[in-house]
């Protein structure tokens, strides 16, 4: 029997935390720099997402509308309501907020793109069309999200920027990079991280170093990892770990790249192209 696309859903979120080492962000065997959370808090918060994923692809199977942008509103509601369920099942710790925006949204989509015979990135880009306009509207609103933040004062969209051009990281960059990698999962995963690390502006990491000016050596890092051979020698290896050590000591964080590697993962799940490759 095939897997659904909930199960996938469910797989990435569980691929990504246990892909170690990973700087700054939780594996089984370092927390990085998050106090709040280890493995079993993800795994919890993972397992109590199962609900939301069913009504996200039963939403992208039966929804019949010409405008896909009401299939979003009627998603988000859920989304809401899948915060609340993580919350309930992590003693108030933010695992996946931001998973339950992106994977939501691809599994959502690609529910409806086998439906429809549609390009998946195609239906995320009308399902998300204005919505950086529409979220971002009140510059005058107190008790801003840190995505808001960044927003007003940068005027970089993070997440809601990245759903609306349709992921194009995804299409063009990290989900190629991902199946041309060779070696372990793990090996794959933890290059793939670092390749996204090295392509997007990650609102948790800009949120943590205090602004933009941190990017720059962030990619620096990034590239001296894969001058180093990457996840395939000792010596990326032993760099991921001085780097989760740099991380540590300025609370910085990568949970906006972990949310783009779990929707990769998703992605390479559903087109079965995960498995072991030497
Ligand atoms: C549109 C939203 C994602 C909301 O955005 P918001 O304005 O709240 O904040 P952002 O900072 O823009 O993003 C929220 C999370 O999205 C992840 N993220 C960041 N950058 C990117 C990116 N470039 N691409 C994709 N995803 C990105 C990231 O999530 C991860 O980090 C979280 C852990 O971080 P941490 O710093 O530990 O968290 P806190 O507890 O908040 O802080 P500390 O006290 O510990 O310092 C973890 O969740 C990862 O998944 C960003 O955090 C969406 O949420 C939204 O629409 N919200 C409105 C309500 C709603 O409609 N919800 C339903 C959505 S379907
Ligand atoms: N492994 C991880 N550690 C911290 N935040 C995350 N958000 C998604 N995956 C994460």
């Amino acid at each position: 029997m095939s897997k659904s696309i909930v199960d996938h859903a469910l797989e990435a979120l569980l691929y990504e935390v246990v892909t170690e080492p990973k700087p700054g962000l939780v594996d089984p065997n370092n927390n990085g720099s998050h106090s709040d959370m280890d493995v079993y808090t993800f795994i919890n918060s993972s397992v109590a997402l199962r609900e939301y994923f069913e009504q996200a692809s039963q939403l992208g199977e039966s929804f019949t509308g010409n405008d896909l942008i009401e299939m979003f509103a009627s998603l988000r509601e859920k989304g809401i309501q899948a915060e609340k369920a993580m919350f309930a099942a992590t003693n108030n710790v933010n695992t996946h907020k931001g998973a339950i925006f992106s994977l939501g949204i691809f599994t959502c989509a690609q529910s409806y793109a086998g439906v429809h015979q549609q390009n998946v990135y195609e239906v995320i880009r009308q399902m998300c069309k204005g919505l950086v306009a529409h979220d971002m509207k009140d510059k005058e609103k107190t008790n801003k999200t840190i995505g808001e933040q960044i927003y007003f004062k940068y005027g970089y969209a993070g997440a809601r920027e990245l759903a609306e051009s349709g992921y194009p990281v995804v299409e063009k960059t990290t989900l190629p990079f991902l199946e041309k990698s060779t070696g372990t999962i793990n090996q794959r995963l933890l290059d793939t991280l670092i390749k996204t690390a090295s392509v997007i502006a990650d609102t948790t990491f800009i949120k943590r170093s205090g602004g933009m000016d941190q990017l720059p050596w962030l990619k620096k890092v990034c590239r001296q990892y894969f001058d180093l051979g990457g996840s395939k020698t000792a010596e990326g290896i032993e760099y991921l770990r001085e780097m989760n050590t740099i991380f540590v000591e300025h609370n910085y964080t990568l949970g906006g790249c972990a949310d783009i590697l779990i929707v990769t993962i998703f992605m390479a799940l559903e087109k079965d192209s995960l498995s072991f490759k030497n």
